[in-house]
């Protein structure tokens, strides 16, 4: 292997890490920034400045007494926040705080390396605890492995083979200090300066197509979920019921649908604001859940009119369910800031028939909860199903 000098891998990584700052500065990430993602830049940040200290210190223009304990103390600080970044990334926000205790733990206990010894015992504290912060953000890109994506795994796995391939250059310094066999301490050396480079390359690219994946999936279930309910819309509602749409056309148990409009919700807009409207949306959403068994779905069809389909069931179990919710939604006013909101709901009630589309279904269910609507609200209406000709 050509001899990779310290110095000049050092040099690469602070330019590497430089040019990474710099395309994370013009990035565009929208409004909202993900903490995620602010976490990262300001561990790329610590790091572009950790490996500049420490190749301004081996080319002499910083004392190295200066430039060493303090480039590796920024260095345990960067890569500390970075493995918060990957945890926070994996949705185990409780795992940050940790991860930053064990940052400063571990620029103390260089330091007390460093102090003790300043070749032998500094070296193996360095690549051991680089190790380990390492392997800890392949272990929080490991978090929920089943349902991530092929470039989240491939990315866990990378980054823990160059974690120990970084780790194993502190161990040998430590229990083999002459190498073994072919495998020189040199060599090993070398070996962690590329681990280290490719470390920073693969985060760096894997952070950001990763960021992309999720932006596209959360693109992609926006298609078909309601941003303030999460609850399917339309789109989603509508895609859901298609399979059962077919299945009525066969012998077997009915589906029902169930539409439900909030009465006078106006009011609760124009008397309380918006944002109390909202809450009382998420309220009855949550209402109509608890009701509900976990084969049945309710969906947000428009404004404050929302579908409910329920499989195998007919049409007055359907009817039963429907005043279930009409009741728990009128007995339980919603708190807001001001003032206690009380609300009520309409019901229309079918069941899905074999010659339905989905215009005659809802066109049928609409008339029913139109005809609560005109009976004073607050009721549930069963639809009125003309009898199929001969
Ligand atoms: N807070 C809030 N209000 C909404 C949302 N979507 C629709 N609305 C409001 O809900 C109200 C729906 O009004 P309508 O369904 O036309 O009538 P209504 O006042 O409910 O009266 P009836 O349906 O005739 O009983 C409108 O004032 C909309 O602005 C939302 O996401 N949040």
């Amino acid at each position: 292997m050509t001899n990779l000098d310290a110095t000049t891998m050092v040099l690469v990584l602070a330019l590497g890490n430089l040019a990474l700052c710099a395309l994370l500065t013009f990035f565009d990430h929208g409004p909202v920034r993900p903490p995620a993602l602010s976490a990262w830049a300001l561990s790329k940040q610590v790091q572009a400045g950790a490996w500049t200290l420490l190749a301004i210190g081996g080319a002499g223009v910083v004392p190295e007494a200066l430039a060493l304990p303090g480039g590796y103390a920024l260095l345990f600080a960067g890569v500390a926040v970075e493995a918060g970044a990957a945890f926070e990334q994996g949705g185990r926000h409780g795992w940050r705080r940790p991860t930053l205790v064990a940052g400063a733990l571990a620029i103390l206990g260089f330091l007390v390396c460093y102090w003790i010894d300043e070749q032998g015992l500094r070296s193996v504290a360095a690549s051991l605890l680089l190790g380990g912060f390492y392997l800890a953000g392949a272990a929080a890109l490991a978090t929920g492995w089943r349902n991530a994506s092929l470039l989240q795994r491939f990315l866990a796995i990378v980054t823990a083979v160059l974690a120990l391939v970084v780790a194993a250059r502190g161990l040998s310094v430590l229990l083999l200090p002459g190498g073994w066999r072919w495998l020189s301490s040199e060599l090993l050396r070398q070996l962690s300066s590329i681990a280290l480079y490719l470390l920073m390359l693969a985060n760096g690219f894997g952070m950001l197509l990763l960021g992309r994946e999720a932006a596209s999936r959360e693109l992609a279930r926006l298609e078909v979920v309601d941003p303030l309910l999460d609850v399917p819309n339309r789109r989603g509602f509508f895609n859901a019921l298609a399979p059962w749409m077919a299945l009525a056309r066969r012998p077997g148990l009915p589906t029902a649908l169930v539409v439900l409009d909030l009465d006078d919700f106006k009011r609760v807009n124009d008397g309380y604001g918006h944002p109390a409207g909202d809450t009382v949306l998420r309220h009855v959403v949550d209402l109509c859940r608890r009701q509900l068994r976990d084969s049945d779905l309710v969906g947000r069809l428009v404004g404050v009119e929302f579908a409910i389909l329920l499989p195998r069931t007919n049409a007055d179990e359907a009817a039963l369910v429907a005043e279930r919710i009409r009741a728990a939604i009128a007995s339980s006013p919603v708190k807001s800031e001001r003032a206690l909101i009380s609300m009520t709901a309409s019901f229309g009630v079918t069941v899905i028939r074999p010659e339905d589309s989905t215009v005659t279904l809802f066109q049928r269910a609409d008339d029913a909860l139109q005809a609560s609507k005109r009976a004073g609200r607050n009721r549930v209406s069963q639809a009125v199903v003309a009898p199929v000709e001969a």
